[in-house]
């Protein structure tokens, strides 16, 4: 379990997080003013669709406003990388700058890393972790196709085994069976290998029930829409919401 603000990831039902996609300063606070009042638990900057985010002064004061907005939610600071499905492709230098600036500002609470980045800058991304008390997401995102399960668990083991609080996996399912694939992977992580936390998702309409379905497969953490999406297949936190719970409820009173 990793615990942010007081929310509790890995414990209880999933936790849904709202991502900011805005691309522009003025646009990123309206989209933290409606976040306020939206049933989520946390929130993602997706720093990739940010115009300005090659300026590392830009970013902590846009940061600072986002915070000065949302005082009590978690925040994610993501750059996602065009190879695996962001906006922009920055270097690995400035990747670790950007991550490194972002953690020593001390406004978010997660930061999210893609598996495949260089090892040394994944392990000092790791240490900048530690030293700044932010936790760590380590990912991989495949918007091509669903990799064999043995293949999905190696890879939230690898994340795990470098120092990640928590694994996350995204990948794109053709068929059900990716679909179920991807549902297993989850599982065998969480009940045979016993590790978590877990985000797994697979993606488009196809994937849709993984978003819903992660209470009963070990995903402890499912994204959903303020009006923009930052990735196929999600659906509005005020849907999303309604089915988690439902699902929560009904689970418990059944145990
Ligand atoms: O990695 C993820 C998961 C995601 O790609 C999704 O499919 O919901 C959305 C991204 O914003 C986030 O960083």
């Amino acid at each position: 379990m990793v615990k942010v603000k007081g929310v509790k990831i890995g414990e209880g039902a999933p936790k849904i997080c709202v991502p900011m996609v805005g691309m522009h300063e003025e646009e990123l606070l309206e989209e933290a003013k409606m976040i306020k009042g939206l049933p989520c638990d946390l929130v993602e900057w997706r720093a990739d669709f940010f115009q300005q985010v090659m300026d590392l002064e830009r970013v902590k004061i846009t940061l600072e406003s986002i915070r000065g907005i949302l005082p009590e939610l978690p925040i994610i600071f993501t750059f996602r990388n065009k190879r695996e499905g962001g906006h922009q492709e920055i270097t690995s230098y400035y990747y670790q700058k950007l991550n490194e600036t972002v953690m020593e500002a001390g406004q978010v609470d997660l930061v999210d890393v893609e598996l495949f980045s260089d090892a040394e800058l994944v392990e000092n991304l790791v240490k900048a972790g530690k030293r700044n008390k932010v936790a760590l997401i380590i990912s991989n995102h495949d918007f091509q196709k669903t990799p064999p399960v043995e293949e999905m668990t190696r890879r939230m083991l690898k994340a795990i085994d470098a120092g990640g609080d928590i694994a996350k996996i995204a990948v794109m399912p053709a068929c059900a069976a990716d679909v179920l694939a991807l549902q297993e992977a989850t599982r065998q992580m969480k009940e045979d290998y016993g590790k978590g936390p877990l985000i797994t998702m697979a993606m488009g309409g196809l994937g849709l029930i993984t978003r819903l379905s992660g209470e009963t497969f070990g995903s402890a953490l499912t994204f959903g829409a303020a009006n923009q999406t930052s990735a196929p297949g999600q659906i509005a936190v005020k849907e999303l919401r309604p089915i988690i719970e439902l699902l929560h409820d009904k689970m418990k009173k059944s145990e």
